[in-house]
């Protein structure tokens, strides 16, 4: 079985826990309330400015020059999606940016940045990994079972449903089952554990957005 299978099936449980969350579904039906979307966008671009760090960092620690160029894009992207949230998503919904990033977008961020910076590349390209897949199959799920046709956060929806996104999330797939295939069973096993750790702090991520959750000062 390829790496990517494997770490998948060890994520299976959290995943079904993620198509399940209030989040999810209300974003499905269009019933999210509003405050929950501000807080999750305002919190997602900071995110994805630490993304793009983590991407970039990870592109100029790749072993294969192929990676470098396919890292060097992701990272390009994250920062692109951040800048359209500023362009539609911040002006559409009245956020305030300079609300605070909250507890658990910080942490997920620098989880990523220290992985990238600090782990064998391997494990990094592993860490960033959820955040690719995740994304895609949550945006087809919610895609396939939408029945509202006025969803107000349909833009959200189509950036991660759509073809381009599935094309970015292929090559991520196909990269860390690339550089598995020369680890040895204990650098797969970490890069498993990174994988593992992603995928709790996506599902945090929602979690902390319903609860709007923040720092107790
Ligand atoms: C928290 C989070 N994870 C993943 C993505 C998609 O990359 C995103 N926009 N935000
Ligand atoms: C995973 C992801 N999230 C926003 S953009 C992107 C792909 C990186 O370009």
């Amino acid at each position: 079985m390829s790496w990517s299978k494997a770490s998948w099936q060890r994520i299976e449980g959290i995943y079904s826990e993620i198509l399940k969350m209030p989040f999810i579904t209300q974003l499905t039906d269009g019933t999210l309330p509003l405050e929950q979307f501000q807080f999750y966008v305002l919190q997602d671009s900071s995110y994805l400015e630490n993304f793009g760090r983590a991407l970039a960092l990870i592109a100029a620690r790749a072993h294969d020059v192929e990676d470098i160029l396919t890292f060097t894009r992701f990272a390009e992207g994250a920062i692109v999606v951040e800048n359209a949230l500023h362009e539609s998503f911040f002006k559409e919904f009245h956020i305030d940016k300079s609300g605070p990033v909250g507890p658990t977008s910080h942490h997920y961020a620098h989880f990523l940045k220290s992985t990238a910076a600090l782990e064998q590349v391997e494990v990094a390209m592993a860490a960033v990994l959820p955040c690719f897949w995740i994304y895609k199959k949550v945006g087809d799920e919610i895609y396939e079972k939408q029945k509202e046709h006025n969803n107000p956060y349909q833009k959200w929806i189509d950036t991660y449903a759509g073809e381009e996104f599935s094309v970015l999330v292929e090559q991520a797939i196909a990269a860390c089952d690339r550089v598995a295939a020369s680890c040895t069973a204990q650098q797969q096993e970490r890069m498993h554990h990174a994988f593992y750790t992603a995928s709790q702090l996506e599902f945090m991520f929602w979690d902390s957005a319903s609860a709007l959750h923040s720092w107790p000062f």
